[in-house]
C-alpha cells in the first residue's frame, strides 16, 4: 500500500448562496481568510502531504503566500465542485500513484480538527474501498409539499450527513468521477461517485462542529468554533476533568 497522501482543495466556487462580494473562501475569520484557515489545519494534521488546489481560473482574490505546504500545485476549477475534483486528479496524473490515498477537503470547511483528520487517514489506510468523515443526522426530518407545507416526516434512522474530507484511492476516484460524469449522475461529493460504482463507502464519524460555511450565517458560527477549539486546545487541565472534550485540534 502507498505511504503518500494527496489533499485535493476545492476552492474554486463562487459562493451563491453566501451572497458576498467575493468568494466565501475569501472572506475572513480573525483577519485571515477561511481558505488559509482550512489549510493551517490541513497542514498540522498532514505536513508531509503534497496538495492540489482546485482555483478558478478568474480567481482575484487567491494570495499564494496562504498556502503553508512545500509541495502544491494548482488546478483550474470547473463548472461543479465535481469538475473541479477531476482537474486536480487530472493535474497530478502524472505523480500520483493508483493506490495513493486522496483526501479531498473542502476549502469552505476549515474547522475541521486535526484529530478528525488523522483518525479518517487512518481508518482508511487498509480500507479496501475508502470513506468518509459523516455524523449522524439529529433532527427530525421533513419533507415539503412544493408550497411551503410539510408533506411527510422521513424516518431519520441511517440518515447521515456527508462532511469532507472524503478519501479514496486515486484510481479509484479517477474512475468513478469520471463513469458518474459519462453517465450523467449528478454527484455532490465523491462518495455518492463511488457509490455509483457499487461500493459502499466507509462512513467514519466526525465532529458536528466541521461544518461547510455555506450561508451568511455560518461564517460566525464558523469563527465561534474555531475560537472555543483554540480555548480547548489551551486548557487540558480543564479537559481532563471533561471526558468528550479533546485536547487536539
Ligand atoms: N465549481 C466549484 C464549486 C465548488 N467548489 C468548492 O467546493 C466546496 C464546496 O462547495 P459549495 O459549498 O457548494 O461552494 P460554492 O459552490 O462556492 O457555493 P454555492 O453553491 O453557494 O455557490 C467549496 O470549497 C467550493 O469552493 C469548487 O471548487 N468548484
Ligand atoms: C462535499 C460536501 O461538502 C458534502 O457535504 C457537499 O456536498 C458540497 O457542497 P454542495 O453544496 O453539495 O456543493
Amino acid at each position: 500500500m502507498s505511504e503518500t497522501t494527496w489533499l485535493v482543495v476545492p476552492a474554486a466556487g463562487q459562493g451563491r448562496r453566501m451572497g458576498a462580494e467575493i468568494p466565501k473562501q475569501y472572506l475572513t475569520i480573525d483577519t485571515r481568510p477561511v481558505l488559509a484557515h482550512t489549510l493551517d489545519r490541513l497542514l498540522q494534521a498532514f505536513p508531509a502531504s503534497r496538495l492540489c488546489l482546485c482555483l478558478d481560473i478568474e480567481d482575484r482574490c487567491f494570495d499564494p503566500a496562504w498556502v503553508p505546504f512545500a509541495d502544491w500545485r494548482r488546478a483550474p476549477g470547473g463548472a461543479e465542485r465535481v469538475d473541479s475534483v477531476i482537474h486536480a486528479l487530472e493535474a497530478i496524473a502524472g505523480e500520483a500513484a493508483d493506490d495513493d490515498l486522496v483526501l479531498v477537503h473542502d476549502a469552505a470547511r476549515p474547522c475541521v480538527t486535526v484529530e478528525d483528520l488523522r483518525r479518517l487517514e487512518a481508518c482508511l489506510a487498509e480500507d479496501p474501498v475508502g470513506g468518509l468523515l459523516a455524523t449522524r443526522v439529529a433532527d427530525t426530518v421533513k419533507r415539503d409539499d412544493g408550497e411551503g407545507r410539510v408533506a411527510a416526516t422521513q424516518p431519520r434512522d441511517g440518515l447521515w450527513h456527508a462532511l469532507t474530507p472524503q478519501g479514496f484511492r486515486y484510481d479509484l476516484l479517477c474512475r468513478a468521477l469520471r463513469h458518474a460524469r459519462a453517465s450523467g449522475i449528478a454527484v455532490t461529493d465523491e462518495a455518492s461517485a463511488v457509490e455509483a460504482l457499487g461500493l459502499s463507502p466507509r462512513l467514519v464519524v466526525g465532529r458536528r462542529d466541521n461544518l461547510k460555511i455555506t450561508h451568511p450565517e455560518d461564517l460566525g458560527l464558523a469563527a465561534l468554533v474555531l475560537s472555543a477549539q483554540r480555548q480547548s486546545a489551551q486548557q487540558p487541565a480543564a479537559q481532563a476533568a471533561s471526558p468528550s472534550a479533546k485536547a487536539s485540534i
